[in-house]
């Protein structure tokens, strides 16, 4: 395996510039480092220098110290050097250190050979990255729980309950002549729910990943005249979307960008929901329901300065089982008694706090769901689970129909993508795809 070196810090003019090499000649480096005017000796690990870094082309004062691998953060031999600040002084340097047949490290090479090297493992691997490119407090700390702790024990859990299933279909396989009985089948019935609900689990909590780069969606939805752009306004604290007394006003999707309470939130005011005949109000409409289904949470609005009607109704029947608070607008005129989880009026202010409290709650509902657990998962960490639920469910479903040993070969199939996650597994395909999204030097 080759030595590798990179910047492990900015190449930027700033205070310090560190680099870091690893690998088998890692320690010829020595060659370019003196303590006190003399070439390093007696080298300990894990020991900070401060000397002098003096090549062919370039001599700095560094401070320099050096792992013995195993116990790096490669496994190999690593050395990190910090020279003053300055691109052109690294630049040179590595030059000369190039001439010791050391080579310019690869994206993300570093911890790939921790990987290798069994140091980390991919979801590890991987917690690295994310843990640098979270946007958010809560990111931060589920990557470091990641890090520290890896899914093992998500993963554990579930790899259990397939290797009892597998035990019991294939005690099956090996003696047919027994029928598997109303007691076992309960069982494997019992440990596949369990599975699936263990996998919808933390496949949910990759949600969380977009709670935290784009934000929570949160949807204005109701009746045309009802406030919704009112509303919008008065969160965003702003005049941005057109309020008139004219039902129909709004005709288009609304986005904005807030943060409520510290989480950042994507707002979307609709067009008010209602049978129409104008063509442009219809296709609003439709847009309108459908940013209704991608909403995370839905703010529908009611009048109650006015008789509810059949598409209040109908705007009911679209909400329900969503995860919805239901408000009623306009309470400074209030005329009819309706059942709804807040009472507001956007023109005098009363009520909005309240309603306030109530999103926050629901926020924190939702994105408490990975981040207490702290298990986030990425894209495909998500895809992988999802391929496992997609095999499972199929066992479910075809548990009757189908024969013993197909069960055991999906069964097996199962486990070995599990293995996948934590690399066990890999492919070269696998870290290519991981690896090179990471940045240089780490
Ligand atoms: N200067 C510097 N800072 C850094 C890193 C680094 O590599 N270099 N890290 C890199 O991302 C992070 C820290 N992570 C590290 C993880 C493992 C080891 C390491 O040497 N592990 C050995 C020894 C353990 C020990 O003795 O405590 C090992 O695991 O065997 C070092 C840093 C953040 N800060
Ligand atoms: N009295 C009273 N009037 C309100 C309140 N909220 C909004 N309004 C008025 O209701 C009318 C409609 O408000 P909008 O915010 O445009 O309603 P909308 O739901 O966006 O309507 P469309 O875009 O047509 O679907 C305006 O004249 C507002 O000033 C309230 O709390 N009390
Ligand atoms: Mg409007």
């Amino acid at each position: 395996m080759d030595t590798i070196v990179a910047p492990i810090t900015p190449l930027f003019r700033s205070s310090v510039i560190t680099i870091r090499i690893s690998g088998s000649k890692a320690f010829d480096i020595k060659k370019y480092l003196y303590v006190n005017g003399k070439p390093l000796q007696d080298l300990k690990y894990r020991y900070v220098y401060h000397g002098e870094f003096i090549s062919e082309n370039v001599e700095d004062d560094c401070v320099f110290y050096f792992f013995k691998g195993p116990n790096s953060y490669t496994g190999e031999d690593v050395v990190e050097i910090s020279f003053h600040g300055n691109p052109l002084i690294v630049q040179n340097a590595l030059q000369d250190i190039f001439k010791l047949g050391i080579r310019l490290a690869e994206p993300g090479e570093f911890t790939k050979r921790a990987f290798l090297n069994g140091k980390i493992d991919l979801v590890q691997a991987e917690a690295v990255y994310e843990l640098i490119e979270s946007r958010s407090i809560t990111g931060i700390h589920a990557s470091f729980k990641k890090l520290k702790e890896g899914l093992q024990s998500q993963l554990s859990i579930i790899k259990d309950n397939l290797i009892d299933l597998l035990s019991v279909v294939e005690a099956y396989v090996d003696f047919p002549e027994e029928d598997l009985g109303d007691y076992e089948l309960q069982y494997v019935y019992n440990k596949l729910d369990d599975v699936i609900k263990n996998l919808q689990f933390l496949i949910k909590s990759f949600e969380m990943n977009r709670y935290n780069s784009e934000g929570v969606k949160i949807a204005i939805v109701g009746k045309p005249n009802v406030g919704k752009s009112s509303l919008m306004n008065y969160l965003l604290r702003e005049n941005r979307v057109i309020v008139s007394e004219i039902p129909g006003t709004t005709r288009d999707i609304i986005e904005e960008e807030i943060f409520i309470k510290g989480y950042p939130i994507k707002l979307i005011d609709t067009a008010g929901i209602r049978e129409s005949a104008d063509q442009l109000e219809k296709i609003g409409i439709e847009f309108s329901k459908k940013k209704l289904g991608e909403a995370d949470i839905i703010l529908a609005l009611f009048d109650l300065s006015d008789e509810l009607d059949d598409m209040d109704e109908e705007i009911m029947k679209l909400v329900k089982n969503k995860e919805v608070v239901i408000i009623g607008n306009k309470v400074d005129k209030k005329k009819i008694e309706f059942d709804c989880d807040v009472e507001i009026s956007v023109k005098t202010g009363e009520g909005v706090e309240q309603l306030f409290e109530i999103i926050e709650k629901r926020i924190k509902n939702l994105v408490s769901l990975g981040g207490e657990n702290g298990m986030i998962l990425n894209e495909r960490q998500k895809f992988v689970f999802e391929e496992i639920l997609d095999v499972i469910i199929g066992v479910k479903e075809n548990f009757e129909k189908r024969t013993l040993d197909i069960l055991a070969v999906d069964l097996h199939y199962c486990l070995n993508k599990i293995s996948e996650i934590t690399g066990e597994i890999y492919t070269e395909d696998i870290l290519k795809n991981i690896f090179t999204k990471f940045c240089i030097g780490k």
